[in-house]
């Protein structure tokens, strides 16, 4: 493909591919020279055009290189247009999903259901790039804007029409994940992440709108879960866009959510679709998951799937990876589940999904990660004092920080807590302590299959650890 044909600007050479890595150029790619966290991208233009770029899309007026300039006020969005041209054509149907919590899981759902309706279809976000035979792990939400479109090519190429992937406020921000048209796109709620990147709760909703206000096209679906904080506000910037709005929740008038009630091996949920009721019985436990698969059923209406179909999928999902899982039962009787909260709300949505199953005790065992949002640390340390019976605080990915002192931060908000050093003694502490007709829940890793301490991973998976423990 030639340049001019990627950019109004460019002249007629052959482009080969995309890099934001000077390390990876090879002849004839475009290279993207961003200012990142780290290291600023534009002291690796020289390199990179000597390693062939033929074109660098840059801020105006940096540096003077042997290659076309392609100048721009937002260098990662230009960049993001143009490699979206070259590595197309893309999946038909492809559906977006913000929030703070619940993306994974939602993305999850829609390939599950959409593959139940007979649709080849794949999801993409923090578990992988997953499709019905296989799971290729990415090791971010969103790597790269590169890694991305390819991910999607491909799977267009394998000949997948059906695609949720996850926009996180970080992808969104640099826009790493976009250039693939929309069909829909849906919010699951908002709440306190990330700040030490967004630094204001402002800044971090505004990155997530810009889902609905720039990626998603003008004839694309928003979807909103109705029953948050925030969930008002999305929907009048919907509405101001002129967007086709679906709203799901107990205040939804698309599928609206009535009576919800615990089963022995999940819940049973009334919906109301087009004036009629029906009794969902879903196979999954836990309040949160509910609101999902109905966020999941909002993005498969508004893909063209009929209710009938989308009613019968939600019936037959299966667990997502890490969310609830149910990991093993101690010698006396102690189910212990595994999840990925990592915020405050999702840390209550996760205590708030077993609480009904606990005959005895909640035994809650969590930590926080190091080098990121340390003002959630406290928060999350009173929920879940509040809302268990005992708390054991330990470490989760301390990275570069000291665990110690992330523990301390943690425990300011529940300072009766059991301050356990090092994941496996927490867990084997619990453990000890778990009587029957009492729940462990050990939150915050989810899937993940590693401690990072410093720059290293050690292999670690909750649940295996669970097991060994359990044993
Ligand atoms: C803070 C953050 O989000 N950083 C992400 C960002 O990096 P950056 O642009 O700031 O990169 P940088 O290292 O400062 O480098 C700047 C530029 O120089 C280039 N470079 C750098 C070094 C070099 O030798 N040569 C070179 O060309 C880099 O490719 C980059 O374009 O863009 C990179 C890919 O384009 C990401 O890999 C990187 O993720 C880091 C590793 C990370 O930990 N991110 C986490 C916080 C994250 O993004 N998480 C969210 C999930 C959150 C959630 O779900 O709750 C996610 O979407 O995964
Ligand atoms: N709809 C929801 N409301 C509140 N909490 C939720 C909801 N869905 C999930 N959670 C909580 O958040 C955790 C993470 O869920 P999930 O992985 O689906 O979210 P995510 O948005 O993809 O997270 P991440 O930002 O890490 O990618 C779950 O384990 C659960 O504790
Ligand atoms: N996507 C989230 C995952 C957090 C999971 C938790 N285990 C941690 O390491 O903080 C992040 O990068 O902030
Ligand atoms: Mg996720």
């Amino acid at each position: 493909m030639r340049l001019s044909e990627l950019t109004s600007r460019g002249s007629e050479v052959e482009v080969t591919g995309f890099s934001i890595d000077n390390r990876k150029v090879e002849p004839g790619h475009v290279f993207g020279a961003f200012r990142g966290a780290v290291h600023n991208g534009e002291d690796f233009i020289e390199d990179a055009v000597e390693r062939g770029a033929v074109a660098v899309v840059c801020r105006d007026g940096i540096g003077t290189f042997k290659a076309q300039r392609i100048a721009s006020d937002n260098p990662r969005e230009t960049f993001a247009e143009m490699a979206a041209k070259f590595y197309g054509p893309y999946p038909e149907n492809v559906v977006a999903v913000t929030g703070t919590n619940g993306k994974t899981s939602t993305v999850e759902m829609c390939r599950q259901m959409w593959r139940m309706m007979g649709k080849r279809s794949a999801s993409i976000g923090t578990l992988g790039v997953t499709t019905s035979d296989d799971q290729v792990k990415t090791g971010l939400t969103t790597p790269d804007i590169v890694t991305f479109l390819n991910n999607m090519a491909g799977l267009k190429r394998m000949g997948i029409s059906h695609v949720a992937y996850e926009t996180s406020s970080h992808g969104l921000d640099q826009h790493r994940a976009e250039g693939v048209p929309l069909k829909a796109a849906a919010f699951t709620n908002f709440s306190r992440d990330h700040l030490d990147y967004h630094e204001t709760m402002e800044a971090y909703f505004e990155a997530k709108m810009r889902l609905f206000d720039e990626l998603l096209p003008e004839d694309g679906t928003a979807v909103v879960w109705t029953d948050d904080e925030y969930s008002d506000a999305v929907i009048a910037r919907v509405k101001q866009r002129g967007l086709k709005l679906l709203t799901v929740g107990e205040r939804g008038e698309t599928i609206r959510l009535g009576d919800r009630r615990s089963t022995a091996l999940g819940q049973a949920m009334a919906i109301t679709h087009d004036g009629e009721t029906h009794l969902l019985k879903l196979p999954l436990i836990g309040g949160y998951q509910a609101a999902n698969v109905m966020t999941a059923a909002g993005l498969m209406l508004a893909t063209g799937s009929g209710f009938g179909d989308v009613f019968a999928a939600m019936g037959r999902v299966s667990p997502v990876r890490g969310r609830l899982e149910r990991a093993v039962i101690t010698k006396k009787g102690a189910p212990i589940y595994v999840d990925y909260a990592h915020t405050p709300d999702a840390l209550v949505a996760a205590i708030e999904a077993l609480r009904p199953h606990v005959e005895k005790k909640l035994i809650t065992v969590f930590g926080a990660g190091g080098d990121r949002d340390r003002g959630k640390r406290a928060p999350m340390g009173m929920v879940a004092a509040e809302a268990s019976d005992i708390v054991i605080v330990t470490d989760d990915n301390p990275r570069s920080e000291d665990p110690a002192t992330i523990r301390a931060e943690i425990l300011e908000g529940a300072p009766d807590a059991i301050e356990v050093e090092g994941r496996r003694a927490a867990i084997e502490k619990a453990i000890a302590l778990a009587e029957a007709g009492d729940i462990v829940l050990l939150a915050g890793k989810g899937h993940e299959q590693g401690q990072i301490i410093g720059d290293v991973t050690h292999p670690f998976d909750d649940g295996e650890v669970a097991r060994e423990c359990a044993a």
